[in-house]
């Protein structure tokens, strides 16, 4: 890609024909085509999912759930593309076809709203993790990804992006009906509702809950260590000495609010 076209101002009109409406929800263009296939999709009783609205700090998770449910080493997590082993459902790649295919146990993301889940994990037997971050913090970092997404180049102010965050116009429509959708299914067996800044208040007891949440069994010495090897992921995330070769990506973490 050019730098020049990189660098192309998103006018107004030009970011609204970026986005299609499939229910009255505004979607990204890539999930265009698919959604059938999406609620279709077959999925397993192993199966882990992640959901989030965008900027919920599904990576941090991501690699916490990872850490949890392998008892991966969080020094392994920093080196590998931990985004190859967990998968966007909606996403242009891997794509469906090959997540159909990845071998049991799968750890899979997705940003849709619960409804447009694959209708298997409505009140199934696989895991569905869901994770919401205060919206105020929330929408700062959405705003700042339209900004630095080639595809996107969103040009317009912030009190603009905050006035379609509010009007709900903006990829993967309301933050407010897809928080309150998965709230209302917070008590489902198979539903684990987190919140993004009771992992950076309490993390200890947010690793406890996973543990919990996907049947793994450790005892107080093994969930120390495990919560300590989370503090470390986290940390890294924030400090940008820590951070192993690799893991540059996380250098735009900026302070949030933890109190809401
Ligand atoms: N260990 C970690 N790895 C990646 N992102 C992390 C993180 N800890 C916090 N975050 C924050 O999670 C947000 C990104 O969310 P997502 O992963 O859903 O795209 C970013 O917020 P900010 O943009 O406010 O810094 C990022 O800083
Ligand atoms: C608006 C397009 C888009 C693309 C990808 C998104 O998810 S993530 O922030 O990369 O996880 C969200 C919106």
């Amino acid at each position: 890609m050019a730098e020049s076209e990189a660098e192309t101002p998103s006018t107004p009109g030009e970011f609204e024909s970026k986005y299609f409406e499939f229910h009255g929800v505004r979607l990204p263009p890539f999930c265009r085509g698919k959604m059938e296939e999406i609620a279709n999709f077959p999925v397993r009783p192993s199966d882990v999912w992640i959901v989030t609205y965008p900027k919920s700090g599904t990576s941090l998770l991501q690699e916490v759930v990872y850490l949890v449910s392998q008892g991966a080493d969080p020094d392994e997590i920093g080196l590998m593309n931990i985004d190859e082993q967990l998968p966007v459902l909606e996403y242009p790649q891997p794509g469906l076809d090959i997540i159909k295919e990845l071998t049991s146990p799968r750890l899979i993301k997705s940003h849709l709203p619960y409804r447009f889940l694959p209708s298997d994990l409505h009140n199934g037997d696989s895991k569905v993790i869901y994770m919401a971050r205060n919206p105020k913090d929330l929408v700062v970092s959405y705003y700042q990804f339209h900004r630095s997404l080639r595809t996107m180049s969103y040009r317009g102010t912030f009190q603009e992006f905050c006035r379609r965050f509010m009007n709900d116009k903006l990829g993967y429509g309301s933050w407010f009906e897809h928080v309150q959708e998965f709230w209302e299914h917070r008590m489902d067996a198979n539903v684990l509702f987190l919140k993004y800044e009771d992992m950076h208040r309490d993390l200890v007891t947010m690793v406890e809950q996973l543990a919990r949440f996907l049947g793994v069994s450790c005892d107080k010495a093994q969930l120390e260590s495990l919560s300590e090897h989370c503090h470390q992921l986290v940390d890294q995330c924030c400090n940008a000495e820590a951070l192993p070769v690799g893991r540059a990506h996380c250098l735009f973490a900026q302070k949030t609010s933890l109190r809401w």
